[in-house]
């Protein structure tokens, strides 16, 4: 398995509280990687910090081979923000053909992204006038013109109706199964039954990181948002332990 993240012994504080305390995991190539826990838990932070856009304490994030925020890796990823981030006073087209521009591609290239995130019929629609689905999509088809090697998407089909989050799931998957890596965090279970490995975030803790096939017979039960609840019961009261990054298929996190 080559890897595309590591993180080892990560600690973040945002603002007076420490708000990652020491998760370390790795992502492997070309997979599609969940990252799920309650709101506030840290997955924005994590996601951040894999970026290289967050301050860190200790701990390191490496990335394609690289330290995490290194010049050199601007090019080869490509980051979804919660809160969509394109220009509301331009046209879908014209705001996936700029960043086309960045990376160096053209306008067939743009047109591509903002058909693959189901917006063709809105290209020439300005994204101030858009839904909230549609123009976090347009932010996603910004995030994914570049074909970067590594996608980062914070929450990407928040506001999407269920054929618009199947057919954007079905994509991710494609893009994997051409060497993609996808880390995507979400809060929806059936979104997580559709990743390859998940990384189970509490606290800022690490409570699982394996496929959700080893978290559901982990935990004993086929239902992953169960499995999800008992390895959350199962870490209540272990928020002081130095132990992080727990695999359920150690049998630890499951107890
Ligand atoms: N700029 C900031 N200054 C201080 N604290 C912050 C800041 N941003 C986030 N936090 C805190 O850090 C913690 C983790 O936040 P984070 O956004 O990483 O969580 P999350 O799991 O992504 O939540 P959600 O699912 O609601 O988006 C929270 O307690 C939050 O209040």
């Amino acid at each position: 398995m080559e890897t595309a993240i590591e993180v080892r012994d990560l600690v973040v504080k945002r603002g007076k509280q420490q708000v990652l305390h020491g998760i370390s995991c790795v992502v492997p190539r070309g997979s599609v990687t969940g990252l799920l826990g309650p709101s506030g838990s840290g997955k924005t932070t994590l996601l951040r910090a894999v970026v290289g856009v967050q301050i860190v304490g200790t701990g390191t994030v490496t990335v394609l081979g690289q330290p995490a925020g290194s010049a050199e890796l601007r090019h080869r990823l490509g980051y979804l923000t919660q809160a969509p981030s394109v220009y509301t006073d331009l046209t879908v087209r014209e705001n996936a053909r700029y960043f086309a521009r960045l990376y160096g591609l053209g306008a067939t290239d743009a047109d591509a992204a903002v058909a693959s995130v189901g917006l063709a019929s809105a290209a020439t629609q300005l994204v101030g006038t858009l839904s909230g689905g549609q123009r976090s999509r347009a932010s996603l088809a910004c995030a994914l013109v570049g074909r970067p090697e590594l996608v980062i998407l914070d929450e990407p089909t928040v506001g999407q109706d269920p054929v618009l989050r199947a057919e954007l799931w079905d994509m991710f998957h494609t893009m994997a199964a051409k060497g993609t890596t996808l880390l995507v965090s979400s809060h929806v279970m059936d979104e997580a039954a559709r990743c390859d490995r998940l990384l189970l975030i509490r606290e800022g803790r690490l409570i699982a990181d394996d496929s959700p096939t080893a978290i559901r017979a982990a935990a004993g039960t086929d239902d992953l948002a169960e499995a999800f609840l008992r390895l959350i019961k199962a870490n209540t009261g272990n928020a002081g332990s130095t132990e992080s990054g727990t695999r359920t298929n150690e049998g630890t996190a499951a107890r």
